[in-house]
């Protein structure tokens, strides 16, 4: 049988150390689907159509309907795009940002990406607004809504917070971290191969200190680990598929995830669903990974703004646990 691109073999990298397993592809009519959202578990949900108007999406089509609004633009040297927050850039004076980003039109960013010649590598992410034309605001209230909220009051998700669009250079890379919201993830064009992890791997992917401007991300470079730095780096395990045109992928909150768009399939056209955290009503025990993590922020938050000077805290934290907790 042809190898099918979603074959994760296919044009994709090869992680040393990094354990897959598959994720579940499942209809969105299978009633398994569910459960795997339910249970917080990330599934690829084929033919929902949650972004069925938005089918006919290409440079050329965004080019004519987007507008003239700006939209922010990242730039890398490498490939890579790891976020980082701006507010938090104060906190460490070392810090070098890895990639810039400016704001311009959708026009600009598609002339630069069809032009062959770009040593940078670009990657647009900007989410949705009413600066849009009407051609996309009919194509954004054409989305499937219904599938959207149902998921959200059957999950007891928070409101909708954002729909972010991306566009990516084939070959972009955003590396491993995890987000704070939960996140369906509807492909539009192109094809993304997705690394997830499990929020009890915290361990092997050792996150910045949370006031550091990579806080969320993972400090292992997956294409060069340090195992002398990171040794738990080694163990980990995960789930890996590839998502395609009309595939949505749930990505749970606190799952980690590496996202590459696959190297010749051309530009990636992607738009995220993000909600917030259902509200924890009351603990229920025993604890989960994704609650640990939580946990885990309050208190290095409350750590970090109680002893003001982030130079104390890693002091501070290897005295809590030295000869203690080892
Ligand atoms: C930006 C995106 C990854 C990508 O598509 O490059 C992501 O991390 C998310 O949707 O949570
Ligand atoms: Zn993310």
């Amino acid at each position: 049988m042809a190898s099918d691109i979603r074959d994760p073999i296919q044009g994709s990298k090869n992680y040393k150390h990094v354990t897959t397993a598959p994720i579940p592809r499942l209809e969105y009519k299978d009633p398994r689907a569910e459960e795997l959202i339910q249970s917080g578990q990330p599934v690829i949900i084929t033919d929902s159509d949650l972004v069925g108007s938005a089918y006919h999406w290409n440079l050329d089509y965004l080019c004519a309907n987007l507008g003239n609004g700006l939209y922010t633009v990242y730039t890398s040297g490498n490939g890579k795009f790891k976020y980082y927050d701006e507010k938090k850039v104060p906190n460490v004076p070392s810090f070098q940002p890895p990639t810039s980003h400016t704001d311009m039109t959708f026009q600009d960013f598609a002339s630069k990406l069809k032009r062959k010649d770009n040593s940078d590598w670009i990657y647009l992410q900007q989410p949705l607004n009413d600066t849009v034309g009407p051609r996309i605001e009919l194509d954004f209230k054409g989305f499937n809504w219904d599938f959207a909220y149902r998921q959200m009051k059957r999950n007891r998700w928070g409101p909708l917070t954002s729909n972010l669009l991306l566009v990516g250079m084939a070959g972009v890379v955003t590396p491993a971290h995890y987000d704070e919201q939960e996140n369906l993830f509807a492909q539009i064009q192109g094809y993304k191969r997705f690394l997830l992890f499990h929020p009890d791997q915290f361990e092997c992917l050792y996150p910045y200190p949370i006031f550091h401007p990579h806080d969320r991300q993972s400090q292992v470079d997956f294409d060069d680990p340090d195992l002398k730095k990171f040794p738990q780096f080694s163990k980990l395990k995960g789930y890996e598929g590839i998502v395609g045109p009309k595939d949505v992928l749930y990505i749970p909150m606190y799952w980690w995830h590496q996202v590459e768009s696959l190297e010749d399939h051309g530009e990636t056209i992607s738009c995220t669903f993000w909600f917030k955290a259902a509200p924890t009503e009351k603990v229920v025990y025993p604890l989960n990974a994704g609650q640990k993590v939580a946990i885990m922020r309050n208190i290095e938050k409350m750590i970090a703004d109680t002893l003001k000077d982030n130079k104390n805290m890693p002091h501070f934290m290897r005295t809590m646990v030295q000869g203690r907790y080892s």
